[in-house]
């Protein structure tokens, strides 16, 4: 199955994660993406890749995703989270990165451990 990977970014990590998506491009046009709205807005345009586009952060996309999560329905979890601004939708950043605790999906808050996580996944699927 392909994998399904949840990509989502702050506003200023996001330059970080069109970088991130462009480097492995060729690995994720081949998964099943979803993101919050803006982030998916930027891959999809920035980098042409089909995701799904749940609501904006702020406005329940991160509780959408955890809730997709609890169900069973994502393998990663890229979270490029802003450590240096506060947001107000706070408690669902934290209930999302919880439910991936909770059911032990990976979930990378930053760069070097994102590229970890994509590097490993595209090996297993390599060799499936
Ligand atoms: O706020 C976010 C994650 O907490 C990201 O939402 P956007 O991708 O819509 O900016």
């Amino acid at each position: 199955m392909k994998p399904r990977i949840a990509l989502i970014a702050h506003d200023k990590k996001k330059d970080e994660m069109v970088m991130l998506a462009a480097e492995y491009l060729d690995f994720l046009r081949g998964c099943t993406l979803v993101a919050t709205g803006t982030t998916g807005a930027r891959l999809a345009n920035e980098l042409g890749l089909t995701v799904e586009r749940k609501h904006s952060g702020p406005f329940g996309g991160d509780l959408q995703i955890g809730a997709a999560l609890v169900e069973g329905q994502i393998d990663a979890v890229i979270f490029l989270r802003d450590p240096m601004t506060p947001q107000p939708h706070e408690p669902d950043i934290n209930a999302l990165v919880r439910a991936c605790d909770v059911h032990n999906v990976a979930c990378a808050t930053n760069i070097s451990t994102a590229q970890l996580v994509l590097t490993q996944l595209k090996l297993v699927s390599q060799n499936q």
